[in-house]
């Protein structure tokens, strides 16, 4: 089975949710113009950026506002959205949750990121969530994961013993750190011999000049797509057909000691 999949790497307006929602809404009717793609990634927190400060008055309550804004795109042009990260509200907490809608409109999945990275302040704004990433997607088990998740390779693999063919990360992932981002990303190709479908933002906020360098890596760690470190929309066809082939030729989902590990 082929999938065409496009990642918008978006510069995200700080603080700004209603430019945000504006730029996404735009950028999904061209891609889908453009290149009909079978499923649309975004990038995280992008609907407020990291204006965590500001969470109080910018998040949205229970994912309401981006759930319908999600949910009306996917079925206008009937395609699924890995709807990237947005800032989640509940009561006195704020999440940094992905939500996946199908074509149809439906949400499918929500996921909130494990692990909170300390670097960017999110451990004093933000609570760390504790379900699986795991979702199906167009008949493909699939998971979510949001930018630091990566970090913790215990955790993608927790998802890819459980099936997991095509790992989905969204990110705000920093400059500086560009090379661990394509080496990590690559390296949880290999180990995990699944696509790895990864979009970043691109731009800046006062904090952080961002890398973009989205990236779609097939399961044997070869990039099929990449974008620079400007805002764009990359695009490719992946083949799950391959993910088979190269468990096959490297069985290490059957060589695993699992005894030996923790
Ligand atoms: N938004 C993030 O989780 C950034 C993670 C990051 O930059 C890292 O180095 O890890």
């Amino acid at each position: 089975m082929n999938l065409t999949i496009s990642c918008l790497q978006i510069n995200i307006a700080f603080g700004d949710p209603e430019k945000n929602f504006k730029q996404v809404s735009q950028e999904i009717e061209k891609t889908v113009i453009t290149s009909k793609p079978d499923i649309i990634v975004l990038p995280e927190l992008w609907t407020t950026g990291y204006d965590l400060t500001r969470l109080d008055e910018i998040a949205d309550e229970n994912g309401a506002v981006s759930m319908k804004f999600l949910s009306e795109l996917a079925k206008k042009y009937s395609v699924n959205l890995v709807g990237g990260s947005i800032a989640k509200k509940v009561k006195e907490n704020v999440t940094n949750t992905m939500f996946t809608f199908n074509r149809e409109g439906h949400l499918i999945h929500e996921y909130s990121k494990a692990h909170l990275f300390q670097l960017m302040d999110e451990h004093l704004y933000l609570k760390g969530g504790n379900k699986t990433g795991l979702f199906t997607l167009e008949n493909i088990p699939s998971a979510g994961m949001i930018c630091y998740d990566i970090r913790f390779p215990e955790w993608l693999r927790a998802h890819t013993t459980k099936g997991a063919q095509v790992l989905y990360v969204v990110a705000e992932w920093p400059l500086a750190r560009l090379y661990h981002w394509r080496s990590l990303l690559i390296a949880r190709a290999i180990e995990n011999q699944c696509y790895v479908v990864a979009c970043n933002r691109a731009g800046a906020d006062l904090k952080n000049a961002f890398a973009g360098h989205s990236m779609i890596i097939d399961p044997w760690g070869e990039i099929i797509a990449e974008g620079s470190e400007e805002p764009e929309t990359i695009t490719a066809e992946i083949d799950l057909n391959k993910v088979i082939e190269v468990r096959k030729q490297i069985p290490i989902f059957n060589d695993r000691r699992k005894e030996l590990y923790d």
